[in-house]
């Protein structure tokens, strides 16, 4: 019936038509060279390109607003999100996303704003230790802090330390060199490998998958993480949970604040049976294990990738890093021992424009976030989109176009300064957006499945840059110092950088007068 196909009217290769596989050449032979085949792509074909046998690909700032709006019923690929465990396992796998509502009415109170700042301190105690580390790096082993390593292992023991009772203490590991940071690149290609098998399911390619994820190098180090979260959760489900009328804290861990939560919630009168019956799945030792690991992946790799790459930033950029670095000293004059806040950090306007700009540049989630359509009528770029279609947009499109963002790569955080903030900008005979350039920052996605750790993100870039370099100087090491950092990385979900640390540093302690 591919002759008659609804979706043969949109233009890409031929290929594409007949097999999912036409992909799956660019993401395992190719090793995650998908994205940089959509832009070619899109050059040939235009903004809508065919890239599967049901599958779009989009490239306009309006088609984004669309398939991730606000109130959207587009289920989740469940072809994507299967590499990250069954549908029920989380929130982040869970297709549609008024079921996903239900947990994400519960997970929200836990990473308000609010609740982030109440715990601000365990942020900060973590970026002070890894301070303290990169301080007398040089000179304990006599090489340049590789901060690929150093900056992951940060933002997991932030992670664990906040939701978990027991924190993960993998900075503690001497040189930065903890097994899991070390050998996670690697193992994402396998993770990957899943999505091109029909069925893991079927007890043989199941066993293969297993036997495939055992094989890994880093499959005892998870081994032994998923551990700590299971004795973790287990102690949570037998202890007693809170008195009811005692509304759970935000300080206690996540295992807790869950349990009680949904407790609660089953209690509320007047649900409807699936509702409760929703709730109750919830309550499953699987299910509870799954959301526990799942936002120790969420939380750790994207706020680490998105301070690394602009550290590398500003490291080329010295201008740019004075202009940060005079705003900081101004505003933080006894650097050298008092402790500053995220909410004095956050009212910075070169530093969170410095924090925009590297959110933009490090591209954090790439791979388009596949959504389904479920109703006849889904109207995208004026098109009708019949159901059954996956639709996506990756974030780079937004994030490197030219309309949006003039001389798209290059790093340049006055572009996120306006001249009615009453700040000086570098560049002001640059023409001003007539967009409004802050609705594409599009980083932690947009719509009802948009990303729900976004405070605690913030919160944790803030105190990172701005400790970093009020207290440190950093000297790029790396032997690729190339200014623009070109779009060399593999699309695996996150982005995965060649070979080469993208910032080895020699540190240095700042010195007041
Ligand atoms: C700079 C840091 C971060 C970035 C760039 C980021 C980005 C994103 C994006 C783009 C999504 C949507 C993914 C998709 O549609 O497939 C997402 C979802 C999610 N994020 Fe984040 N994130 C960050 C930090 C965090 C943190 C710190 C946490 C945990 C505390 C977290 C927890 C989650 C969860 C649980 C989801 C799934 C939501 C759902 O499926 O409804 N993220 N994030």
């Amino acid at each position: 019936d591919s002759f008659w196909h609804p979706l043969n009217r949109f233009p890409g290769p031929l290929l594409a038509r007949w097999t999912t596989w036409y992909r799956g050449y660019y993401d395992l032979v190719k090793k995650g060279a998908w994205l940089r085949h959509l832009d070619d792509l899109h050059a040939e074909y235009g903004p809508i390109v065919r890239v599967g046998p049901n599958e779009l690909h989009f490239n306009d700032p309006r088609a984004y607003g669309e398939i991730y709006a606000p109130g959207s019923r587009f289920h989740k690929d469940s072809v994507l999100y299967g590499i990250f465990g069954h549908a029920a396992s989380s929130v982040f796998t869970t297709p549609d996303p008024q079921v996903a509502a239900v947990i994400r009415n519960i997970i929200a109170p836990y990473l308000t704003k609010r609740a982030v700042i109440s715990r601000e301190a365990i942020v900060r105690e973590k970026i002070l230790k890894l301070i303290s580390y990169l301080k007398t790096y040089t000179r304990e082993y006599g090489v340049p802090a590789n901060l690929d390593h150093a900056l992951p292992s940060t933002t997991l023991d932030v992670l664990t330390a906040l939701i978990f009772k027991e924190c993960f203490n993998v900075l503690e590991t001497p040189a930065f060199d903890h097994p899991f940071v070390h050998h996670s690149k690697p193992s994402v290609l396998n993770l990957w490998i899943t999505k091109y098998l029909p069925n893991t399911n079927t007890p043989i390619l199941g066993a293969f998958t297993r036997l495939m994820s055992r094989m890994s190098p880093v499959a005892p180090v998870l081994a032994a993480q998923f551990k700590l979260v299971e004795q973790e959760l287990d102690a949570a489900l037998q202890s007693e949970h809170n008195d009811l009328s005692d509304k759970p804290s935000t300080g206690v861990p996540l295992y807790r604040f869950l349990i009680d939560r949904i407790h609660e919630q089953i209690l509320r009168p007047g649900l409807s049976q699936e509702t409760v019956d929703q709730l109750q799945n919830l309550l499953q030792r699987r299910r509870l294990l799954g959301e526990g690991i799942n936002m120790r992946f969420a939380g750790t790799d994207t706020v680490a990738n998105a301070v690394l790459v602009g550290i590398r930033y500003l490291l080329t950029h010295r201008i740019v890093l004075d202009q940060l670095i005079r705003e900081l000293d101004d505003a933080w004059p006894d650097g050298s021992d008092g402790e500053i806040s995220y909410e004095t950090l956050e009212k910075l306007p070169f530093l969170t424009a410095v924090i925009k700009e590297s959110l933009r540049l490090s591209h954090g989630v790439v791979t388009p976030a596949g959504r389904v359509v479920r109703s006849e009528n889904a109207v995208i770029l004026g098109e009708s989109i019949p159901s059954g279609t996956t639709v996506a947009m990756s974030s780079t499109f937004i994030h490197l176009n030219a309309d949006l963002f003039p001389n798209p790569k290059q790093f340049n955080p006055a572009r996120w300064l306006r001249s009615t903030s009453g700040v000086d900008m570098p560049d002001q005979n640059k023409p001003q957006l007539e967009v409004n350039s802050e609705r594409f920052l599009v980083s932690f996605s947009r719509g009802p499945r948009s990303c729900v750790g976004i405070h605690l993100a913030y919160c944790e870039l803030f105190i990172i840059f701005g400790y970093l370099f009020r207290k440190l100087e950093l000297t790029i090491a790396s032997t690729d110092q190339d200014p623009d950092l070109p779009l060399h990385f593999d699309d695996f979900f996150l982005p995965v950088y060649k070979e080469e640390p993208l910032c080895a540093v020699f540190v240095k302690e700042r010195v007041f007068y």
